[in-house]
């Protein structure tokens, strides 16, 4: 697992901005070296103000958005088309501006899909559907995401995996269902640790001083039980993109890198 690193914007429309232009710049890397590219999207605030910027950035022509793979990292389990839903956001803020190839958009089960309201099977279909998208380079049941971006809650939570909940314990599964969310909707469906760190490249985003006990905690020598944030690393590489409010309690030793 690799180290993070960290990187200071100055406030979050610019962090926003700053990210969507360095996706645009990893998925067109990684395009023109291998053809096609995946991506992990993630729901809140920040996460879906960065699908926005790189809509409305005219460098989001250089994606060639039908070779991209399209995951989520987690998922309120709720009807489709509920605005609290992550994919409901990310398909307003940006796939429904691009040409996306529908074959290739894989959002987590809702609760009228196949499986009803059983967030228990809709986790194991996603990850049947992940294991079958897997190739043997990856060595693993899931994908070797080029890029898994994740929010970051005050309580220190990544994608659905919130501090002591079952989920976080998971070895094998790379999917689970979570009950008991202390954020609503209390059931979700998660990709686990396992999972988040078959990724090449992770990228933490969070904005927002309520977010700085987590930032500093998740890059501190924390459990990952207690502070799934530190849990979340890249195989290649770990980033922590942050405004400056959420980057103002560091802990000491921690490099970072700041934009004007
Ligand atoms: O519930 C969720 O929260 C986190 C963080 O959201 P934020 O609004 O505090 O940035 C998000 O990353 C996750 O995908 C979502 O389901």
């Amino acid at each position: 697992m690799s180290t993070p690193g960290v990187l200071v914007h100055r406030d979050q429309e610019l962090l926003a901005r700053a990210v969507a232009a360095r996706l645009v710049t990893r998925l067109v890397d990684v395009q023109a070296a291998r053809g096609s590219a995946s991506v992990v999207l993630t729901g809140g605030g920040v996460g879906t103000a960065v699908l926005a910027e790189l809509a409305a950035s005219r460098a989001r022509d250089a994606i060639d958005w039908r070779a991209l793979d399209i995951w989520w990292g987690d998922e309120r389990f709720l009807p489709s088309g509920d605005p609290e839903r992550n994919e409901t956001g990310a398909r307003k803020a940006l796939l429904d501006h691009v040409d996306v190839d529908p074959a290739r958009v894989r959002p987590m089960p809702s609760t009228d899909g196949p499986d009803g309201a059983d967030p228990e099977a809709a986790a194991d279909r996603y990850a049947a559907a992940l294991r079958a998208a897997a190739r043997p380079e990856d060595h693993g049941p899931v994908p070797s995401f080029d890029v898994l971006m994740l929010g970051l809650g005050p309580d220190a939570h990544v994608a659905s995996l919130f501090p002591e909940l079952p989920a976080l314990y998971e070895e094998e599964r790379p999917v689970v269902a979570v009950r008991g969310a202390p954020k609503p909707p209390p059931t979700r469906i998660s990709l686990t640790f396992p999972a988040i760190r078959a990724a090449r490249e992770v990228w933490v985003i969070a904005a927002g001083e309520s977010k700085s006990t987590a930032v500093r905690l998740a890059l501190s020598e924390a459990g990952p039980i207690q502070v799934p944030g530190a849990g979340a690393r890249g195989r290649q590489r770990t980033l922590f993109l942050l405004d400056r409010a959420a980057a103002s309690q560091l802990p000491p030793g921690i490099e970072r890198l700041s934009s004007p």
